[in-house]
């Protein structure tokens, strides 16, 4: 028996003698609960709260895990039986993030994490639901919130009074308060005062998402009402070791999480723009960027082959598409940044044309098909419409990628790293610079004549020096 129970009676909540001593009986849930808040804490802490977690993928998993690590009482729900699979076996499906396959395993084994395929039986078991699904956009650029709805559907089927709802996965502002807030409502037939519902956006880069869920930032708390921030700031303050910042309203936090997102965005659309000033300045564009960014009032970041991941290049349209007001900026940054496939097919073009050869006879290698290294997530991956309007242009296009097993989305042969030696190569783009690429020998890779292929640059990511023919790196121009 813990300890705080003692003498915690006096404090408030229910109360029991055990040994002759008058302890306070835990809580099963947080929401306007009359236990003293020490109480609700050990609570949590003990695991007398059920917990799920709905949607267990790059984020999903490792949030799961922090909180079973923390309460020792987490179901985790995701409708892909393979990933229910894996985990309820100890398995980890999510790769390279430092720490999580131990961690998951060990859970598994406490029976602190389990997976189960049925969301609806993991809400009718918990008491804090929270959501990490995704949240992409359609064709049209429109959020497409339908695993969102249905899953606080699968929720407000099982809620009961005293639960707290917590969106973790990025919306579009108002979707708490305005969509999530009326379907728990009406489905659950409970009263708006007998849930909390709070959006609490998950700050998390993949590769690091253990120590950012953990603390690498305050996490942010929006609730639809003071109750649900109050309950989420308990809830958080147990999980995050940089504490909690509580906005005004689910609406704020909605903003916080999507301007953070609009900010790198539109920065790197003002990177991307510079640095396709290369040729005309005839300059290192990426040198004057370091060094404009050593004073404090700038951070702009690095011109690549284009913005990829279902993030970035998403969030503008959070608001962009909902909303009335002009997004003239927004809008901009995501033409600019869609551009920089485009941009870079024509340094290969320009390139090729240097040495008398034809875009439409030249056989070319994208090395990276994910949307950034070391992330197995191809969702607006910039090498999408650079092998596309390769393959356009005629040109035989193979493509590299460690992380992946299937090609189907990319037009291009799918090669082996090791087998890119053996072939006859005009052109390599390294788009995405996995860590697996540090290994080529690049010596050996040559074009039909034995000379060394041209080599496009997009994240300079080769030091100097490393290949003996032509580089072109975007932001830089051309190797002397
Ligand atoms: N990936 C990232 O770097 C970050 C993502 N986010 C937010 O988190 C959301 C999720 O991102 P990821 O984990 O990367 O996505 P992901 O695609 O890796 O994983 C999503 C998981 O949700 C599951 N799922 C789909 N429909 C479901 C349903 N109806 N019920 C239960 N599970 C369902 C899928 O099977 C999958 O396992 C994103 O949409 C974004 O809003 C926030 C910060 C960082
Ligand atoms: C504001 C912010 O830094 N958001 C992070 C971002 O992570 P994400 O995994 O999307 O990767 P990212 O580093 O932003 O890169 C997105 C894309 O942009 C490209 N990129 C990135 C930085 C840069 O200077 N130039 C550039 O071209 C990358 O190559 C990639 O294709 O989005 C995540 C998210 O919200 O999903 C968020 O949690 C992360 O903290």
């Amino acid at each position: 028996m813990t300890d705080w129970r003692e003498d915690m009676s006096a404090a408030g909540g229910e109360t029991r003698t055990d040994g002759g001593h008058a302890v306070a009986e835990p809580v099963t849930s947080l929401y306007e609960s009359a236990a003293d808040e020490a109480v609700q804490r050990a609570s949590f802490l003990d695991g007398e709260i059920p917990v799920a977690v709905y949607g267990l993928g790059k984020m999903g998993l490792p949030l799961a895990s922090v909180f079973a690590e923390t309460c020792g009482n987490v179901t985790g729900a995701d409708v892909d039986p393979a990933v229910v699979e894996t985990i309820t076996d100890g398995g980890c499906h999510v790769k390279r993030e430092p720490g999580l396959a131990d961690l998951v395993g060990e859970l598994a084994a406490d029976d602190a994490l389990t997976a189960t395929s049925e969301p609806r039986a993991a809400a009718e078991d918990a008491s804090i639901h929270v959501v990490i699904v995704p949240t992409p956009i359609t064709d049209a650029h429109e959020p497409d919130l339908a695993i969102l709805d249905a899953v606080v559907e699968d929720i407000a089927r099982g809620l009961s009074a005293g639960d707290q709802v917590i969106i973790e996965c990025t919306v579009p502002p108002r979707t708490t308060a305005d969509r999530v807030l009326p379907t728990l409502e009406s489905v659950s037939g409970l009263d708006r005062d007998e849930f909390g519902l709070a959006f609490c956006p998950e700050r998390t880069s993949s590769g690091r998402a253990l120590e950012d869920i953990r603390g690498a930032y305050p996490k942010v708390v929006g609730g639809v009402d003071d109750e649900s921030a109050r309950v989420a700031q308990l809830i958080y303050e147990e999980i995050n070791s940089k504490g909690v910042l509580t906005t005004s309203d689910a609406t704020t936090a909605e903003c916080v999480k999507v301007f953070e997102g609009l900010y790198r965005d539109v920065n790197i659309a003002l990177a991307n723009e510079l640095g396709t000033y290369t040729d005309e300045l005839g300059i290192d564009i990426r040198e004057a960027i370091d060094v404009a960014n050593t004073q404090p009032f700038c951070d702009i970041h690095d011109p690549g082959p284009g913005v990829g991941g279902h993030c970035i290049p998403y969030y503008p349209y959070f608001l962009i598409e909902p909303f009335e007001t002009d997004s003239t900026l927004l809008e901009t940054a995501r033409a600019v940044n869609d551009s920089m496939p485009a941009y870079t097919v024509e340094k290969v073009r320009d390139g090729l044309a240097e040495d008398g050869t034809e875009l439409s006879e030249a056989s070319v290698v994208v090395l990276g098909l994910t949307y950034r290294p070391g992330v197995e997530e191809i969702r607006a991956s910039p090498s999408i419409p650079i092998a596309e309007q390769l393959s356009e242009a005629g040109a035989d296009v193979y493509g590299v990628d460690p992380m992946l097993k299937s090609f189907e989305e990319f037009s291009l042969e799918p090669v082996e790293l090791e087998e890119v030696s053996d072939m006859d190569v005009d052109t390599v783009v390294l788009v995405t610079p996995h860590d697996e690429f540090e290994s080529i020998r690049w010596g050996d890779v040559s074009r039909k004549d034995g000379t060394p292929p041209l080599v496009i640059d997009g994240r300079d990511a080769l030091e100097e020096g490393t290949v003996e023919g032509d580089v072109y790196t975007i932001g830089v121009g051309y190797d002397e």
